[in-house]
């Protein structure tokens, strides 16, 4: 992960207390310092939101996110803002940093507003900050708290959740009970996984992250965000291509009848992520099909005239066209399920030398594969959705943390990329690291977004020779393309939309 500006870091809570332990005793920064820093820069944020005469709500618990509110309080109240603080656990066993704080909100300013849960009058707010549990929270949220979760749900005002929505649990994502539905989360020290699993995409509205004095050395992170602006800065640039077989051929062994738009789908997308020389490898009885739809893709067919999906038969045939120029294979778009196809998929995975992608049907046929070696020297990528993750691995996978622990278990088991698609989607890398997309990844819930994203990965892997980047690179350039889309448009998004 070395490559990966800490910026992008996806932290657990245990990594989190990790890294505030060791900056505290081995550092030498105390937290009081650091909960300074975080109340700072999350009332500077507050600011920016929001003119000063404001009035606000600060929900506390009694743990150090209470102390993180204390410090935002008494920095606004200093601009003029106007603060009423609620204490969901009263002020008798605060943590000795929140005590301190309170001392020196109180000390600036005797006639804040100070309130216990039972005596809170629901007013009008201008807005609200959720103080009550941050990484402390180890069980289904409690009364009052929920209550007052509950309450906050139904303002309109903007709540800012200080480093976790209350409720939201930071490493899965999963909602204990009830969490706050953030407007903003302002987290500390490092993203959390939580955000972007399961529930935390919806329950953290737009995630700020606001720095504290970590040294590097103690970030150890779960995953990494994907980001456009490190994944490109992180990578070699690509090769001038002076003919079109320079860059190496990306062979394409995809469609069977009924399932030929798969094959198009794909081979189109490499071709427009500007690849100079794909091939198509298709049953002869699928040609004419595909000499109408693709002008500009070579095609070889094998096999006879009534061959309408691929069979063991041709898989000498295969081998040698792959073996012909240098290249990469993407295999599996719309291969379909007929057992003679399945053999003969896992015959080319089997004897092929190469590098390959493994989508679709061709995961299928790798989960019915008795021993899974891969050939020497061969690199394999393989883009399963969440139906096909369980097939290959015969796990049960209830939820995304699941996935995501998965996805990075197997990658690195088997020495292979995993782009493990959903919201959001995953890459596992063969070191054991872990990548997610932060983005919006739902609007590609449709046949034939699959076929497009293996045709762009398949394209980049040539283009960069790094699996990960290409991974990255595909994932990318569908969601920038879909973004391009719907500021043109208005509508869903269809496959054909982000070749
Ligand atoms: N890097 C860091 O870790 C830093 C952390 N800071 C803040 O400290 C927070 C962590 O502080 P704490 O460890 O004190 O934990 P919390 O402030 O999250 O609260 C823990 C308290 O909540 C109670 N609690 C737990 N689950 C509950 C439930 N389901 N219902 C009701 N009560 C429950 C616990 O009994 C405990 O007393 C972070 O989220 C962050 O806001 C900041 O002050 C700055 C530095
Ligand atoms: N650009 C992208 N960024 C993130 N995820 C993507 C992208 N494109 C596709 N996906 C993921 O791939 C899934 C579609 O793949 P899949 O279910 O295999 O579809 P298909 O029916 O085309 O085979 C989407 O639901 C999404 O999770
Ligand atoms: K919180």
């Amino acid at each position: 992960m070395d490559l990966v500006p800490h910026s992008y870091y996806l932290c657990s809570a245990e990594q989190s207390r990790f890294m505030d332990e060791k900056t505290i005793s081995e550092f030498g920064i105390d937290g009081f310092t650091l909960m300074e820093i975080a109340g700072t820069r999350a009332a500077d944020f507050i600011q920016s939101q929001l003119p000063s005469g404001s009035h606000g709500v600060f929900f506390c618990g009694k743990g150090n996110n209470a102390g993180d509110a204390l410090v935002i309080a008494r920095l606004l109240s200093q601009q003029g803002f106007k603060i009423t603080i609620c204490f969901l656990s009263g002020t008798g066993d605060l943590s000795p940093d929140t005590l301190e704080n309170l001392g020196l909100l109180q000390k600036l300013d005797e006639d804040i507003e100070l309130l216990d849960w039972e005596d809170f009058n629901p007013s009008a707010f201008d807005f609200i900050v959720d103080g009550m549990l941050g990484t402390g929270l180890n069980s289904d949220v409690r009364a009052p708290y929920s209550d007052a979760i509950s309450w906050i749900n139904t303002q309109e005002v903007p709540v800012f959740a200080l480093d976790v929505p209350t409720g939201l649990h930071a490493d899965s994502g999963l909602i204990l009970g009830t969490a706050v539905q953030a407007d903003f989360t302002l987290s500390f020290g490092a993203l959390k996984t939580g955000f972007y699993l399961n529930q935390g995409f919806d329950t953290s509205g737009e995630v700020i992250l606001c720095e504290l004095s970590f040294p590097n050395k103690f970030k150890k992170p779960t995953a990494a965000l994907i980001d456009r602006s490190w994944v490109e800065a992180a990578s070699p640039s690509p090769k001038r291509q002076k003919h079109k077989y320079d860059g190496g051929v990306l062979y394409i062994i995809a469609g069977s009848e009924g399932l030929t738009g798969a094959g198009i789908l794909a081979a189109k997308s490499v071709w427009s992520a500007g690849l100079g020389a794909v091939v198509l490898i298709t049953p002869k009885g699928l040609l004419e099909i595909y000499e109408k739809q693709l002008v500009q893709i070579i095609k070889k067919p094998v096999g006879d005239r009534d061959d309408v999906y691929f069979k063991e038969e041709h898989v000498e045939q295969v081998l040698d066209i792959i073996a012909e120029k240098p290249g990469k294979v993407l295999i599996g778009p719309g291969l379909g399920r007929q057992q003679e196809t399945i053999r003969f998929t896992q015959s080319i995975l089997r004897n092929f030398e190469g590098d390959v992608l493994i989508d679709a049907d061709a995961l299928f046929a790798l989960s019915k594969m008795e021993n899974r070696k891969r050939p020497e020297g061969s690199n394999w990528i393989l883009t399963p959705h969440p139906g096909e993750l369980k097939t290959l691995f015969n796990q049960e996978v209830n939820d995304d943390f699941d996935q995501l622990n998965l996805t990075k278990e197997k990658a690195r088991e088997e020495k292979i990329t995993l782009l493990s698609k959903g919201m959001p989607s995953i890459v596992g890398t063969e070191t054991g690291d872990a990548y997610l997309t932060g983005y919006e990844t739902r609007i590609f819930s449709r046949a034939g977004f699959g076929d497009v994203l293996a045709g762009k990965v398949g394209a980049y892997w040539l283009k960069y020779s790094s699996s990960e980047l290409a991974c990255f690179y595909g994932l990318l350039d569908g969601f920038q393309k879909a973004q391009q889309y719907f500021v043109e448009n208005s509508g869903s998004l269809a496959p054909i939309d982000i070749i």
